[in-house]
């Protein structure tokens, strides 16, 4: 008898074997447009699979076996539904096994416990040590087989090939249909369960969608994930670890001070997902890289399809990470017709704004990245003084080292190279000096902007951003910029009452006040009020004859 297939429909079935992008593709269409819930644990499989089978298991399958390993291109593997079906079976009995669900019968919406216990399920069946931060750990695919299968592998491909040299000629070369099925056994004979951080939440996530429980939904933020559930998705709880030497908070809701303040949470503007964001975070954690230096252009292009698909779905609508995403993917690997890189920046950033009160630094980043690549230097100052508008809102804490780097790299490595090009343009150049960025007061403005973020993200701060590291470069860059240019920026002290406004009462309204900047107080929480001297800085090209020193 074939094994019951577990749970998949003939609508499902239908698609496999999946020999193509198309496929893959089908499959997800089938998924996110049919009434019922896309299956979040089946797509991560066959995504996982996929990955695997295009990044790591490259000299598994035959064709690679003759050419050398660098320029084997395989087109696409062959993904068995028995394979798909055996590990989500794995899965499924795994988790249904652990958890009794008859002890939390009656309330629909979960509980703490249930997720508490579901994550316990994921976490306690991990393998003792790994590298946490090793690509290709986010789908289940990782989590239900080993990736140190390989190493056992190479004995089965010795005796294969020592049985094809045996028996001559091609016809004996088992098809990698044949050597599939039959290796698969293999696969779940290994144990070995790897997640990254957000592959644990996922999968708890994906756990308890098994088990009925459709108010689990997984919330996002820059750096790190977690759950949301119960009625209205009120109640938050962690799931998973972060960053390195953290003490694991699972279980715990997300609230307190930490998370009011730090990047980490985002202030209470995460992305909470619904199902459909769900399959969105499992595509934008697609990773095509096959090594440092190289990309599966098979896997980047089924993402990017992917990323489109739920684009068209409107599944992307509030979540800009996967349309920054979706906008590198374009820049490298344009699609006819479709929006051009800079209008999905635009639109992430958009989204951010709308839906987050423009407490998301990544769309100022991915945009300002953008710009540097590509020589719009002015532009890139501007994205990334936005960006410092944002984090200006957080007090930087312990665990906010990513978004640390970020802007350590754009201030001490990317500012300065760009100022060192403008400033040999200016050299070889000099009629263009006028469109030269160190003439442009506006520039110098952009990066005193950012800059300001910087230092306004360290008031109130429990740990320092700022130190000598940061002086040098900085000196460096204000320096270049000649003082005709900076004389040029109107720097206004004015007077004036700052009525408070509070990020979190007014709808985290961001006033700008009369001098178009900022206000700092936002994040300070200042009760009462307080004159505040205000500075202005805004690159006015105007120049008033008394500054220009006539
Ligand atoms: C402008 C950039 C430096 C380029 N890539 C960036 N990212 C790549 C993709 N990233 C992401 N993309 C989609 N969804 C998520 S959820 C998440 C937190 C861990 F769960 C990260 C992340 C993280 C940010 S930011």
């Amino acid at each position: 008898h074939s094994i019951k297939m577990a749970g998949f429909r003939d609508d499902q079935k239908c698609t496999f074997p999946l020999q193509s992008i198309q496929d893959v593709v089908k499959l997800f269409r089938i998924e996110l447009e049919r009434g019922d819930e896309p299956n979040l644990a089946l797509l991560s499989i066959v995504v996982g699979s996929v990955e695997n089978l295009l990044t790591c298991n490259r000299y598994l399958s035959p064709r690679n076996e003759t050419e050398s390993e660098q320029n084997v291109k395989p087109n696409f593997p062959i993904l068995e539904l028995s394979t798909v079906e055996a590990l989500y079976c794995k899965f499924e009995s795994q988790i249904k096994g652990c958890v009794d669900v008859t002890q939390y019968r009656g309330n629909s919406y979960a509980s703490r416990e249930l997720v508490k216990k579901t994550s316990d399920i994921i976490w306690s069946s991990l393998t003792r040590s790994y590298c946490k931060d090793r690509a290709h750990l986010q789908t289940l695919y990782s989590y239900l087989t080993a990736s140190d299968l390989q190493h056992d592998c190479s004995w089965l491909l010795k005796l294969e090939r020592v049985a094809t040299q045996k028996a001559g000629s091609k016809k004996d070369l088992l098809s990698e249909r044949e050597r599939g099925s039959w290796r698969y056994p293999i696969l779940m004979a290994t144990q070995g369960n790897k997640l990254d951080c957000f592959g644990v939440a996922f999968a708890v996530v994906a756990a308890c969608q098994i088990l009925g429980y459709s108010d689990v939904h997984l919330a996002l933020s820059e750096d790190h994930a977690w759950v949301i559930f119960g009625k209205d998705g009120e109640e938050t709880a962690e799931v998973t670890w972060h960053g390195k030497g953290n003490e694991d908070k699972r279980g715990q809701p997300v609230c307190g001070p930490t998370a009011q303040k730090s990047w980490l949470y985002l202030n209470g503007h995460p992305v909470k997902c619904n199902r459909h964001t769900e399959v969105a975070a499992l595509v934008s954690g697609i990773n095509p890289s096959i090594s440092a230096t190289a990309d599966s252009k098979e896997l980047a292009t089924l993402q990017q399809k992917l990323l489109w698909l739920l684009y068209d779905q409107g599944d992307l609508k509030n979540y800009p990470m996967a349309i920054g995403n979706l906008g590198d993917l374009e820049e490298i690997n344009p699609t006819p017709g479709r929006s051009s890189p800079i209008d999905l920046f635009h639109q992430a950033i958009f989204a951010a704004q709308t839906h987050y009160a423009n407490h998301h630094v990544y769309p100022y980043t991915y945009l300002g990245g953008f710009f540097y690549r590509n020589g719009q230097y002015k532009d890139a100052l501007e994205a990334w003084a936005n960006a410092a508008d944002v984090i200006r809102k957080y007090n930087y804490g312990r665990e906010d080292e990513e978004i640390y780097k970020e802007f350590l790299e754009i201030a001490n490595d990317l500012i300065p190279h760009l100022v060192k090009v403008v400033s040999n343009q200016a050299i070889e150049a000099p009629e263009k000096a006028e469109s030269n960025c160190l003439h442009d007061p506006q520039c110098f403005a952009h990066l005193l902007r950012f800059y300001d973020g910087l230092c306004a993200w360290e008031e109130e701060s429990s740990t320092p951003v700022l130190h000598i590291g940061w002086a040098r470069p900085l000196v460096a860059t204000i320096s270049k910029f000649p003082a005709k240019t900076r004389s040029h920026v109107d720097i206004k002290i004015s007077e004036e009452k700052e009525e408070k406004v509070d990020d979190e009462k007014n709808g985290s309204v961001n006033r700008r006040h009369s001098h178009g900047r900022r206000d700092s107080l936002q994040k300070n929480d200042v009760k009462n009020e307080e004159d505040i001297v205000k500075t202005k800085v805004n690159g006015s090209t105007n120049v008033s004859d008394k500054k220009a020193g006539k």
